[in-house]
């Protein structure tokens, strides 16, 4: 099925007016978002605000709904920021689709590593480096840059548009989900399809559609030994330190050899892996040296492309992130940290729960606390969770974003799930009854999350025509 000459005009308009599109990144970069640390919190409203600004300025209607505050495990709290619900379009003869995005970033600094400043956007060999480029301010912007496109070339957007933007998804979206219950009979009613671009593709040129995440819960492991830090010469071999207990803990929750998660109970949800998913991941198009490369290892878990696949996809995994409290700065310093808060997390598929999940480590973990017979306090505490999501691949919605694709790169796409987390899409697909699409725009090696995250310049271009084809072809399946 081809696409319409007036979608061929917004897709030249597009390719002229890369700068401009390029300039609204810039913008949008230079917010520092980020929702997991207090201090930014101004920005991650800021941000919020701003988006508004660029939809309004493009026509649509919006509201901000607030949230409340965030509740600190300290007492502290901070208010979260607004939801921009917008929408464009009302028309009845055509349909609706609900696009959702984040506009708050993960933690960047320099220091980390970055070869630029992470809150500047450089352009450097065709790559847009920022921190939020690729996840998820450039997707969301390609939206915007699609909507503007039209616009500029006169031409009606085939369907009526609504947003749901948000500004705490890195740090778990909460309160979204209560907002998007309470949404159900009025502005999610008349939503026919959802579509999230918030994924990213397999590989370095091969478009893909999601159609799975892993949900998320996460941990914080509190020990602590005294009132204060102390100096190991004159307390050292005195006291239990909190540190020791720590790793002691943190080095039970997986299997020494072979990286397992060594939590009973932990495994006895996870669906049988079955011949057709085995079938599947072996037809996808994934290079595992690639994969190694990128990410600088001589050797992974598995040497093979379908357990490389399932590990990261359809299998739980456990990953230790932190430790707050402890010594971590250059030189020798000879402390004995007064209280320590070891971070990990456990990354979940169906049929897994949050919370009978977290039920099962606070047991385990009180239980081995319990085997040191420490004098120090102990706490385990389950920070956050969601739950993982699986969509149905053979209706209108993934029909029209396949058709997108062949369109605009020549190719099929993969069909591919991602190891990753976006706690509401469950939530849109329970509550609205309709079919949501992950339709990611970013390549592989984008390094979401890591240092050095990029957009390429020709997948943030082609994201905004990916786009357009979509919603052209949503309105005529
Ligand atoms: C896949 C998405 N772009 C993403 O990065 N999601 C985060 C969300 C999160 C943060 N804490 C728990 N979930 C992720 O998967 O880490
Ligand atoms: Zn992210
Ligand atoms: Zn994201």
């Amino acid at each position: 099925m081809e696409l319409s000459e007036q979608i061929r005009q917004v897709f030249s308009y597009a390719d002229q007016h890369q700068e401009e599109h390029i300039n609204r990144l810039r913008e949008a970069v230079a917010i520092r978002s980020v929702s997991q640390q207090k201090e930014f919190r101004n920005e991650t409203i800021r941000v919020v605000n701003h988006f508004k600004t660029i939809l309004e300025s493009l026509g649509a209607t919006c509201q901000l709904r607030e949230l409340g505050n965030e509740d600190f495990p300290d007492g502290t709290k901070a208010p979260l920021p607004p939801v921009l619900l917008g929408q464009l379009g009302s028309d009845t003869n055509k349909r609706t689709v609900c696009v959702y995005g984040h506009l708050d970033v993960q933690p960047a600094l320099k220091e980390d590593g970055w070869n630029t400043e992470p809150f500047e956007l450089i352009e450097k060999d065709g790559k847009l480096f920022g921190r939020g480029s690729t996840d998820d301010k450039g997707p969301v912007l390609a939206w915007i840059n699609m909507i503007d496109s039209f616009k500029k070339c006169s031409i009606p957007i085939p369907v009526n548009l609504k947003f749901v933007f948000e500004g705490m998804e890195e740090a778990g979206s909460i309160g979204l989900h209560q907002l998007i219950k309470s949404l159900k009979s009025t502005f999610l009613k008349d939503v026919d399809y959802i579509c999230i671009s918030d994924s990213y593709w397999l590989g370095l040129s091969r478009p893909c559609i999601t159609y799975g995440l892993r949900g998320n819960v996460y941990f914080y492991v509190e020990v602590e030994c005294a009132k204060k830090d102390l100096h190991s010469g004159v307390y050292g071999g005195a006291v239990h330190e909190a540190m020791t207990d720590l790793v002691y803990l943190l080095s039970k929750l997986t299997d020494e050899k072979n990286g397992r998660i060594a939590i009973p109970g932990v495994m006895d949800q996870v669906r049988p892996f079955t011949n057709e998913e085995r079938t599947l991941l072996e037809s996808l198009d994934f290079d595992e040296c690639e994969y190694r490369e990128e990410i600088g290892t001589d050797k992974l878990r598995f040497g093979d492309k379908v357990n490389i696949l399932a590990h990261r996809w359809r299998f739980p995994c456990l990953s230790i992130h932190g430790i707050e409290g402890a010594f971590f700065g250059p030189g020798s310093k000879t402390v004995i940290p007064q209280k320590v808060i070891g971070k990990f997390s456990i990354r979940l598929v169906p049929d897994q729960d949050p919370d009978d999940i977290a039920a099962k480590v606070i047991k385990y973990l009180n239980d081995e606390f319990a085997k040191l017979h420490s004098p120090n306090k102990f706490k385990v505490i389950k920070m956050k969770g969601s739950r993982p999501w699986l969509g149905d691949t053979n209706d209108t919605n993934y029909n029209a974003a396949k058709l997108a694709i062949k369109n605009v790169y020549g190719t099929e796409p993969d069909m591919t799930r991602e190891g990753g987390s976006i706690p509401v899409t469950l939530t849109f697909q329970e509550v609205t009854g309709k079919s949501v699409l992950l339709l990611p725009i970013g390549s592989a090696d984008d390094g979401a999350h890591s240092q050095n995250e990029k957009i390429n310049r020709k997948n943030y271009i082609d994201g905004c025509k990916v786009f357009a084809a979509y919603l052209y072809f949503i309105s005529i399946l």
